[in-house]
């Protein structure tokens, strides 16, 4: 019979199980000041199920793909979505995909998938590359460029186009603020301790309001004009607009503006990363970006990249994965325990936090040979195939895994191929790019590169 460790240390083990806090903060410190560092060390110190404290309360951090099987998948109805977390944000996201549950979830996941079908995809494919050369249009030869910011405006210009259509250009500046107002309020939230009501008029809330009201002002009326014209068309708008559930019933207008903003939020700033973390990385690694070179000029000739390229540009894709295992962007997973439980040798109370950190699994050498070098080439015979299901998560997993992840991944390598067609990419910076997690995993500064000609 297993034994149970109470979760926060016993007073009969001499071995702490977890990291010792200090009095009502916890943890908090350590966490604050160094989360990748914080959980790297749980790991490597205490195992694969550290309990630790987040102010008063208890938490339990997984670092074992089994268990996070368990969690994520095999019983994932007792491990929803952390509720204190997710009410901080429901009022931007409302019920859309990221903070649906239960039933409405469920109803809503079936909705959206029709807008992820391969045709889909193909025509999404035509929008992204069009936006990146007109991208790799405006950029002189032999300027410096912050290549994160020019991923964060490429992403969302793409996760516009394609969720609202071609014709919303004069929209895009109105967008970009508002996508900006509300990532840097969510990121406010998600470290606030306490739950100020949105009503309270603080300049994040305000901000935050005026972002919400323009998105869904385009939204309104992108969905008001299909309505009127009913013409089916090619954006993910109009693939949700189509969708029924199995009683005929379509999505209301509240329902879509919920996944319009959700998807807006958690379709842009994830693949910009994804991206820059790519570009740092070949950066670093020069013959990596030359093979890459190669191979788009074996592949495409003269032409810009197209959908039927993408099964012929087999690094550029091992590259993705590769960035994605180093530089997670979602760094950082949670749930909680729907009712008491026992897992990895710890009761756990109803309502429990629990973490795992791809960027600690990602790194782990019990799953990774020389786990911190950028090897593009472990992926040739897709080295998390080998590996237990949850070594590698970059998207998550089990029935909440990430629902774009063929789009995210399609959209990173048009992105990476029609970069190396067009120009080389030299880093212009001689210190590392630190990463710094907030919601997602971003560079602490600026990611400076130089373009030179090909
Ligand atoms: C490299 C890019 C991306 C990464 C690393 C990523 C990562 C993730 C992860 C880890 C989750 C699961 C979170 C959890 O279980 O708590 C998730 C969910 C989700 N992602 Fe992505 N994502 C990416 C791109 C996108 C894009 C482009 C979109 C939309 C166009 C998107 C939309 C969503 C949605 C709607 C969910 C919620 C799914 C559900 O709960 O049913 N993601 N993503």
């Amino acid at each position: 019979m297993t034994t149970l460790s109470p979760i926060a240390g016993s007073p009969t083990t001499s071995k702490p199980l977890g990291p010792r806090g200090l009095p009502l903060i916890g943890n908090l410190l350590g966490l604050r000041r160094d989360p990748l560092t914080f959980f790297t060390n749980c790991a490597l110190i205490y195992g694969d199920a550290v309990p630790f404290r987040l102010g008063p309360r208890r938490a339990l951090f997984l670092n074992n793909p089994d268990l996070i099987e368990r969690v994520l998948v095999t019983e994932h109805r007792n491990f929803p979505k952390i509720s204190f977390l997710w009410r901080q944000f429901t009022a931007v996201l409302g019920d859309g995909l990221v903070t649906s549950h239960g039933s409405l979830w469920q109803r809503q996941r079936r909705l959206c998938a029709p807008a992820f079908t391969p045709a889909r995809l193909t025509a999404y494919a035509g929008v992204m590359v069009q936006a990146t050369e007109r991208m790799l249009d405006s950029w002189r030869i032999g300027e410096v460029r912050d290549l994160h910011a020019d991923m964060m405006a490429l992403t969302l210009r793409i996760v516009a186009e394609t969720l609202f259509g071609v014709g919303i250009e004069a929209d895009i500046p109105r967008i970009e603020t508002a996508v900006a107002d509300l990532t840097s309020e969510m990121a406010a939230r998600m470290v606030r301790p306490i739950l100020i009501p949105d009503a309270v008029p603080l300049p994040g809330h305000l901000r935050y309001r005026r972002g919400l009201a323009c998105i869904e002002d385009v939204a309104t009326r992108i969905i008001a004009k299909r309505r009127r014209e009913a013409a089916a068309g090619q954006n993910l708008l109009d693939a949700l607009i189509d969708a029924r559930d199995e009683t005929g019933a379509p999505m209301s207008d509240r329902q879509l503006r919920d996944e319009a903003v959700t998807f807006l939020l958690a379709g842009h700033e994830t693949t910009a990363l994804a991206l820059t973390w790519a570009l740092y990385l070949l950066g670093q690694h020069p013959e990596v970006g030359a093979a890459l070179t190669a191979e788009a000029d074996a592949v495409l000739g003269d032409g810009p990249v197209t959908f039927e390229d993408l099964h012929r540009l087999p690094l550029a894709e091992q590259v993705v994965n590769e960035s994605l295992r180093l530089y997670p962007p979602a760094w950082l997973i949670g749930r909680e325990a729907g009712q008491d439980c026992e897992i990895g040798g710890h009761a756990i109370p109803k309502g429990t936090p629990l973490y795992t950190c791809p960027w600690v699994l990602h790194r782990d050498s019990r799953f990774w040979a020389e786990p911190l070098a950028f090897r593009p080439e472990r992926w040739v015979e897709r080295a998390d195939r080998q590996l237990p299901r949850f070594a590698y998560m970059p998207f998550g997993g089990g029935p909440r895994v990430c629902i774009a992840q063929r789009f995210a991944v399609m959209e990173a390598v048009l992105i990476l191929a029609s970069i190396a067609r067009r120009c080389r990419l030299l880093p212009s910076q001689d210190r590392p790019v630190v990463p710094f997690p907030s919601i997602t995993l971003r560079p602490a500064g600026p990611v400076k590169f130089r373009i030179e000609a090909r």
